[in-house]
């Protein structure tokens, strides 16, 4: 039988989508050894004992003698700080990608960091996950049939490129290329500003109402469950998301906003007829989404 195309993966913060990655590619045969590089002890003694990897890391030199791919795949609050750590010890044939929820500030720190390897650096971005967080979460099915957007470099290599695509295609994964502005643009609508306004709604909640949050909660039904499910993720990664598409995300809370002061002159001037129309729109766009996508 042929040896796997990977012979050391390297996986840098083993959590969510680190570890469905890895996990993905052990279950295509696409990996002989894996190595995770993570900040807590107790989540990569959970991907040992999961099978996510098969070993980890003591130091950054060690783990990536030898490595064919390295994903990184931490908050992207850590980008700088990581890629300054590994740049020392990458070696000339290794493939780098990350899974960054944003991408502009990813490939300046790229830019910066690991300029003698941009050749060799794809940036990407698999839309898909859940609210949960760490080695514990991690999913062999997480990518199947979901968009991932790759946001070449004009310094990539063909071969790079290549071997990204078809990492994720193996991993069930759709894949889509796009320039990194556009990707930032577009993931601030459908992505960033859903966050806000779920962490918003639950704030809401705690500081704006008549009764105890515990009291109305109670009653809080399925429309409430499914408007807030993504208020459970992790602040810290949303903390690092917002701020890193801090300018464009400002955009969309202020055109956001528009849209609720539109509703609320509609509402505070008893016009039904508008407000019915304006839900329809919005249930009509909402229908051919899922029609063509989900
Ligand atoms: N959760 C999602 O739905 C989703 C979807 C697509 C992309 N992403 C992106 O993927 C990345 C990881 O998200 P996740 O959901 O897997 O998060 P996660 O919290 O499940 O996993 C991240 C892991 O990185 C580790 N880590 C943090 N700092 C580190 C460092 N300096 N060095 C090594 N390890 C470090 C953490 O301990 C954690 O185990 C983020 O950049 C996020 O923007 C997330
Ligand atoms: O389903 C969820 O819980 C997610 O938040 C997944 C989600 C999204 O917003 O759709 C979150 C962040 C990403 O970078 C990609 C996917």
């Amino acid at each position: 039988m042929a040896s796997p195309p990977l012979k050391k993966l390297v996986i840098i913060g083993v959590g969510l989508i680190g570890g469905s990655f890895a996990l993905a590619l052990r279950h295509a045969g696409m990996v002989k050894h894996c190595v995770g590089i993570g900040r807590s002890r107790k989540n990569m003694q959970r991907a040992l004992e999961l099978g996510i990897i098969d070993e980890i890391a003591n130091d950054p030199a060690s783990a990536l003698k030898g490595a064919d791919f390295i994903l990184l795949a931490m908050p992207v609050g850590q980008t700088d700080q990581v890629m300054a750590q590994i740049a020392p010890y990458v070696e000339d044939g290794t493939i780098i990608s990350d899974v960054g929820s944003t991408k502009q500030d990813v490939i300046l720190a790229a830019r910066t960091h690991l300029a003698r390897q941009l050749a060799h650096f794809v940036p990407s971005h698999p839309i898909a996950g859940t609210e949960f967080s760490g080695a514990e979460a991690a999913d062999i099915h997480l990518f199947c049939d979901k968009p991932l957007i790759i946001t070449p470099l004009k310094e990539n290599s063909v071969e790079a490129i290549d071997l990204v695509t078809t990492l994720w295609q193996r991993c069930g994964a759709k894949v889509t290329r796009m320039p990194a502005a556009q990707h930032d643009r577009i993931l601030a609508t459908v992505s960033h500003l859903p966050h806000i306004l779920a962490f918003s709604l639950m704030n809401h909640v705690l500081c704006n109402s008549d009764d105890q949050p515990e009291e109305v909660l109670r009653f809080a039904g399925s429309s409430f469950r499914d408007c807030t499910r993504i208020a459970s993720s992790s602040p810290e990664m949303w903390r690092d998301i917002c701020l890193a598409n801090q300018e464009t995300l400002l955009k969309q809370i202020d055109t956001y906003q528009a849209q609720l002061t539109y509703l609320r002159t509609l509402l505070a001037n008893h016009d039904g007829e508008a407000l019915e129309r304006t839900f329809a729109a919005a249930r009509e766009l909402r229908q051919k989404w899922l029609n063509q996508f989900c």
